[in-house]
């Protein structure tokens, strides 16, 4: 891998200036840190679509439920830009939150409709959270293109929305989901995993493909995705959601169908999707 100089600022005026001397197609990362392989997926997309990198870690309090793990969300500043560099960001963004959320801010941003069930239903106001601080972070960085990971499936959508109808002017990428050898998405919410239930997580996307296989060889969506429910439960599981995305969470022709789920295993929820293809004669 290459090692260039990586410059860390934390101020809009050093990230205006750093900003100002890029020429060229600027991509965009946005993180909120404790960095893994999947992070480092969207940092070497960008590498690949664009003339500089710019990432940023920033641990959103907006997007997080009162009842949420905000306190303990993992934060490894000093490993995190290690891996950055070693993957070619050029321009790492760190704003401490009184630079995002300076007294008197009034603004949030919301998506309607897209936002309304899965991880929407299970997390009020979370939604808005990330389409306020993702907007200001466009707004701050005016990248390019911006990637973000399609684990985060029904995030993406809302983000590509909010970019189209606020003229925002950012191609918003998708990158397919890094998983672990077992199937496990790669996600900063499982360190929280004990070993036993690292263990149980893997029924997660072992039961998802299990679904769109059935679904795949014509069985009814409803049974497949009963038989999912039950799997997933069995592991020990409580599950938020397990549902086909409908048309309102496919904005563009691009996102095709998806099966989402959500489930919490001891303290951790993690979250999941995998294509599906319905066929029309069932
Ligand atoms: N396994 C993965 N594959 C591809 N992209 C990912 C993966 N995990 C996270 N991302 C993407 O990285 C970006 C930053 O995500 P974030 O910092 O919340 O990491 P995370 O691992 O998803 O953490 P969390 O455990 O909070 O969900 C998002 O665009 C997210 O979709
Ligand atoms: C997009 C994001 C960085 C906004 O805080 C966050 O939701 C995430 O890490 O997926
Ligand atoms: N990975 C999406 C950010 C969150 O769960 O808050």
């Amino acid at each position: 891998m290459q090692t260039r100089p990586m410059q860390t600022v934390r101020t809009l005026p050093e990230l205006r200036a750093a900003r100002a001397a890029m020429t060229g197609r600027v991509a965009f990362v946005p993180t909120m840190g404790a960095l893994h392989a999947g992070h480092m997926a969207l940092v070497t997309a960008a590498r690949e679509v664009a003339d500089h990198v710019i990432a940023s870690i920033f641990v959103n309090p907006l997007q997080f439920g009162p009842n949420e793990d905000l306190a303990r969300y993992p934060r490894q500043e000093a490993a995190d830009a290690a891996l950055l560099v070693e993957h070619g960001c050029d321009l790492l963004w760190l704003p401490p939150v009184e630079v995002m959320y300076p007294a008197g801010f009034l603004t949030t941003v919301s998506v309607a409709k897209i936002d309304a069930a899965f991880d929407g239903a299970h997390r009020p106001g979370h939604f808005d959270g990330v389409a306020t601080v993702v907007a200001k972070l466009f707004g701050q960085v005016r990248p390019d293109i911006a990637l973000f990971g399609e684990k985060d499936w029904q995030q993406l959508a809302i983000i590509r929305r909010m970019a189209l109808d606020l003229d925002m002017a950012v191609d918003v990428r998708g990158v397919p989901t890094v998983r672990e050898a077992d199937g496990l998405a790669l996600s900063s919410r499982n360190a929280y995993l004990s070993a036993g239930e690292r263990t149980a997580a893997t029924e997660l996307p072992r039961a998802l493909n299990a679904a769109v296989a059935a679904i795949g060889r014509g069985e009814p969506v409803s049974l497949a995705l009963a038989a999912a429910r039950q799997a997933i439960a069995a592991a020990g599981f409580e599950i938020d959601y397990v549902e086909l995305a409908d048309a309102a969470l496919q904005p563009t022709e691009e996102l095709p169908a998806r099966l989402l789920a959500a489930a919490r295993i001891g303290t951790t929820r993690l979250i999941d999707n995998i294509p599906v293809t319905i066929r029309a004669s069932r």
